[in-house]
């Protein structure tokens, strides 16, 4: 039995990881969980799940919530994140919160020797190199939950890294992908969130549309399985059927195909490295599907792809940056404070105005990541 302590219970992978845990009540049990601000979602949750610890961003959200047992403990603010990580009775760490809030539990988990299921990608666009470097001292493996990294790290299986030509990333095109950049002008918050496969947060689905989440995901990659940028393409494939794909030395081509449900992934890094029947997911029927399409990535429709292999070639402190710029702007975006293309402008706009600073620690990354939200809210809101 599996104890699991489950940060950003109530958003998209946190209720999916929870779908996961219903079904196996022999294998897991919810331990602790975080979330944000939806009071209601997390007040099914407890309900529902009993867990022993519960963290909460302030006394109101405490307040709010009506806990009729006696073994349920609150934790108050940011730094509890990090202490239910590092609680003896957590075995495994889902880190599935939205944004680079989620860093020091990452860390945490890994001082601690946890298992841990890392959906949360920005934790390693901002400082990959902190995560990993802690994950190869501490010996922990991070078991990727985002759909294109589970299909990796099912195709690496065994393989020697050393084989390997390319990574390709499978990218759906998001939401405006059949729009050209002159029709991106008035698009609508309302049109951004429509993903064509996936039901996901809206912050992720935003960065489908702009492809700063396959940008994200080119940086992801590049850490997980310490592959040079130079080695990871980026196709587009419009069903996400093929979640991504590994070419050996041998042009061997070993890809993970399923229907898209984040399900899969999240519970693979659960039971890694065994597999559990998911009774709730649905077969892959390629017959009916009949056709699968693939095309190339034009860099000059979708720039933020081009934004994120530059930041990530460019290391050092460029990628906080480029990920706290994204998370500003897409929020502003969110909130109707700013168009669809501006997203782009003030990424682009924040990485040029960069002085780059090498091998940045957690203080450094922590300082610019504020600089960088500060200035971009203090001339957009
Ligand atoms: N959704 C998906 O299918 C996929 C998501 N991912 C990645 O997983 C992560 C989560 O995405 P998703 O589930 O879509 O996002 P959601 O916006 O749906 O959920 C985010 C979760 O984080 C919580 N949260 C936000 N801020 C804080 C905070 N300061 N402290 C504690 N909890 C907080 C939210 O709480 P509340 O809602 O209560 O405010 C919510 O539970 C992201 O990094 C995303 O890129 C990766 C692959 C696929
Ligand atoms: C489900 C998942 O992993 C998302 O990150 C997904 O990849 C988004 O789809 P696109 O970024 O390919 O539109
Ligand atoms: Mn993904």
């Amino acid at each position: 039995m599996k104890s699991i302590t489950l940060l950003g219970a109530t958003g998209s992978i946190g209720l999916q990881t929870l779908d996961v845990i219903a079904e196996h009540p022999d294998q897991f049990k919810l331990y602790a969980i975080a979330f944000g601000r939806n009071i209601k979602k997390a007040q099914e949750i407890i309900n529902k799940f009993n867990p022993a610890k519960v963290v909460v961003l302030d006394e109101t959200i405490r307040q709010a919530l009506q806990i009729h047992n006696s073994y349920t403990t609150f934790l108050v603010g940011k730094e509890a994140l990090q202490e239910v990580s590092a609680d003896p009775n957590t075995d495994v760490l889902v880190n599935a919160v939205m944004g680079s809030v989620g860093l020091e539990a990452t860390l945490t988990a890994i001082e601690h020797r946890k298992q841990i299921a890392i959906a949360n990608k920005e934790t390693l666009v901002t400082a990959g190199h902190l995560v990993m470097d802690a994950a190869d001292k501490y010996e922990v493996d991070l078991l990727p939950v985002d759909s294109e990294h589970s299909a990796i790290f099912q195709a690496l299986n065994g393989e020697s890294y050393r084989d390997i030509n390319k990574i390709v990333l499978t990218a759906s095109g998001g939401s405006f992908r059949d729009k050209s950049r002159e029709e991106l002008l008035g698009v609508t918050v309302a049109d951004a969130l429509k993903h064509p496969n996936w039901s996901m947060g809206a912050k992720i689905t935003i960065d489908s549309a702009s492809m700063m989440n396959k940008g994200l995901e080119v940086i992801e990659a590049h850490w997980l399985f310490n592959m040079p940028y130079e080695k990871i393409e980026v196709i587009q494939h419009k069903e996400s059927i093929i979640h991504s794909m590994v070419e050996y030395a041998d042009k061997s081509v070993i890809a993970q195909l399923g229907t898209p449900d984040m399900r899969v992934p999240i519970q693979y890094a659960l039971t890694y490295p065994q597999r559990l029947s998911l009774s709730s997911s649905k077969s892959l029927d390629l017959v009916e599907m009949g056709e699968l399409h693939f095309s190339k990535m034009d860099l000059n429709r979708f720039p933020c792809l081009d934004f994120a292999y530059q930041a990530g070639k460019t290391g050092g402190s460029m990628p906080t940056v480029l990920n706290a710029a994204n998370e500003t702007a897409v929020d502003l975006f969110l909130h109707e404070q700013i168009t669809f293309l501006e997203i782009e402008n003030i990424i682009e706009h924040a990485m040029l105005t960069h002085n780059n600073i090498q091998n940045p620690n957690l203080e450094t990354i922590n300082a610019i990541d504020l600089e960088i939200r500060s200035k971009i809210n203090e001339s957009y809101r």
